[in-house]
């Protein structure tokens, strides 16, 4: 590099890069970078607020102020829409989850002498980050990582743990895999470690599955109203305030749709917000999730009608996509190729697209885009406060 330069955006994965292309690992937005590569730090480089930033793979972007976090959640939205030549109508405002708001996460454990370590893994590394501070995760999952670390240290053997940690209704679901326990003592000291922390479940996968240990009351989550099981490994959106974001959009883009489809529906996030005026068909391949789904809507009697079906080897047909007055579909990171196919070819006008990966989003898009449809609004989410993983939230009409 032969002169000094301003860091222009922060790229896809968390690098600042500069007008000539250059990638600068750790710079954002404003930071002045020199000919022998020194940085100058600019106003939005900020002092990161956890001391595991750098090491734990969980966040990438801890050194930027808001205001350049929120530019690179809407930039690489933006970017993904640009980059397939769609036209945006309206690109609304970026939602960003807080701090210490993040209500699900799964931990890595492991002996580590007479003691353990437990966290996130750092990036690119089978290692764990051995957590004492998260500004990332709810305080109430956070409270529960020293005990965890005891008890890997006392149960654990060789192998890995993970545990998954969950605010549901009741309190936490605790789900760990990688512990064996065996005998009365055990089971005993398993049921204290559940009472001591107020767990609303305990379970440990010992190799066959998830067996619950403590569950004084079923375990529920309220989605739109509707308290619905939580099953072990569905799919939850990862911070409340994302959730209420997603759904207001959802609401407001669908109002007076009398008949949704709401496709790869997991536990029924959007079908029971949704519901009631709107009748709502709730497609999931996950039968856990699927059945959770099913059976909180007979018990409330819900106009949401739930189906059993993998989207991508049997993607719903245009010709019963055309019954439906909109669509709304949340698919998994890789996109929805084979149903956004379906959708383009039929008589549906309105659809709502939720996504977790702007980047098969922008192709799903595009085939969306060539079938007639315009995008008319588009709004950039994150709800990974800190990471590089971006969501977004779409309306196509035609
Ligand atoms: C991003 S989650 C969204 C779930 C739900 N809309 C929500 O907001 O809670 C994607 C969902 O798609 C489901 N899924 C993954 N592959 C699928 C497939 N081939 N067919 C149908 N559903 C699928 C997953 O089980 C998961 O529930």
């Amino acid at each position: 590099m032969s002169e000094t330069e301003t860091i222009l955006r922060i790229a896809a994965k968390g690098d600042g890069v500069t007008a000539s292309g250059r990638h600068i690992s750790g710079a954002v937005t404003g930071d002045v970078v020199a000919p022998d590569g020194s940085i100058t730090l600019g106003p939005h480089h900020v002092e990161p607020p956890c001391r595991h930033f750098g090491k734990c793979g969980g966040c990438q972007l801890q050194q930027a102020d808001d205001d350049a976090l929120r530019r690179f959640v809407t930039e690489r939205v933006a970017l993904s829409a640009e980059g397939q030549d769609l036209e945006v109508g309206e690109l609304l405002a970026t939602h960003l989850s807080p701090p210490l708001s993040r209500r699900r996460a799964t931990l890595h454990g492991q002996r580590a002498g007479k003691g353990a370590v437990l966290g996130f893994r750092e990036g690119r590394s089978n290692r764990i980050v051995d957590m004492r501070e998260c500004p990332v995760l709810a305080p109430e999952l956070f409270a529960l990582v020293a005990p965890c670390r005891n008890l890997i240290a006392k149960y654990a053997g060789k192998g890995p743990v993970d545990i998954a940690l969950t605010l549901a209704d009741q309190g936490i679901d605790c789900a760990i895999k990688g512990i064996e326990t065996s005998g009365l003592q055990a089971t005993e000291e398993m049921l204290e470690f559940a009472k001591a922390n107020s767990l609303a479940r305990l379970s440990l996968d010992q190799g066959y599955g998830p067996e619950t240990v403590w569950e004084p009351e079923p375990v529920t989550v309220t989605l739109g109203g509707v308290a619905v099981p939580l099953t072990f490994g569905a799919f939850l959106q990862p911070t409340r305030d994302g959730e209420a974001a997603l759904l207001a959009d959802a609401r407001d883009w669908l109002s007076g749709a009398q008949t949704i489809a709401d496709l790869f529906s997991g536990l029924g996030t959007f079908a029971f917000a949704l519901a009631d005026p709107a009748k709502v068909l709730a497609v999931e391949a996950a039968r856990d999730a699927h059945l959770a789904c099913k059976g909180a809507a007979n018990a409330r009697r819900l106009p949401v009608h739930a189906m059993h079906r993998d989207l991508f080897r049997n993607p719903l047909e245009s010709a019963e996509i055309s019954r439906f007055s909109a669509i709304l579909l949340d698919p998994p990171r890789a996109g929805a190729r084979e149903q956004v196919a379906q959708i383009a070819a039929s008589e549906v006008n309105r659809v709502v697209y939720v996504s977790c990966n702007p980047s098969s989003w922008g192709r799903d898009a595009k085939t969306l885009v060539e079938a007639g449809f315009r995008i008319e609004k588009l709004r950039p989410v994150g709800q990974f406060r800190w990471s590089t993983h971006v969501e977004l939230t779409s309306l196509f009409t035609r």
